[in-house]
């Protein structure tokens, strides 16, 4: 019998959309204002969501405050109140799209976790913006 258990977070992060090798014109054509060169911020909200087997013994998936704690380190540490372009290794030659931020996350939470349980990772860039990635 699987269980999920979920931890939301959040994290602030200032970011801009668009690539290097791309004349002004044509990262402004794709991405618009998100590609406005100051940056521009959001409050991203996050769900983590671990699947596995209960143990019989302690009764847990795996042990809420330990991914709260692989959360903080992984995540908020390292993203919040950063500019993602700038200051977050990842995405030096990686746009920093919903798509890629949650993947990025999603690996480095995975990373920490016992390789038995599944992870979904949701990212909300707005409230009404989000994505979702769970390695397939
Ligand atoms: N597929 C994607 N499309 C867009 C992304 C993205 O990461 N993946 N990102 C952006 C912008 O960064 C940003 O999310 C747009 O924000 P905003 O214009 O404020 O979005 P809304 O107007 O829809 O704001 P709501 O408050 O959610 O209405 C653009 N596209
Ligand atoms: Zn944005």
């Amino acid at each position: 019998m699987k269980v999920t258990v979920s931890r939301k977070a959040h994290f602030n992060a200032a970011h801009r959309l668009y690539r290097k090798d791309w004349s002004f014109e044509k990262n402004d054509a794709t991405f618009g204002k998100c590609n406005n060169p100051n940056f521009h911020g959001h409050n991203y909200e996050l769900i983590a969501s671990v699947t596995g087997e209960i143990d019989p013994e302690t009764g847990y998936v795996i042990d809420m405050k330990v991914l709260k704690d692989i959360i903080k380190s992984e995540v908020e540490d390292a993203f919040d109140h950063k500019n993602l372009n700038i200051e977050v290794p990842e995405f030096k030659d990686l746009n920093p799209t919903a798509e890629n931020i949650v993947v990025v996350i999603y690996d480095k939470l995975k990373a920490k976790l016992n390789p038995d349980l599944d992870l979904e990772v949701t990212l909300y860039e707005t409230p009404r913006n989000f994505v979702s990635y769970n390695g397939n």
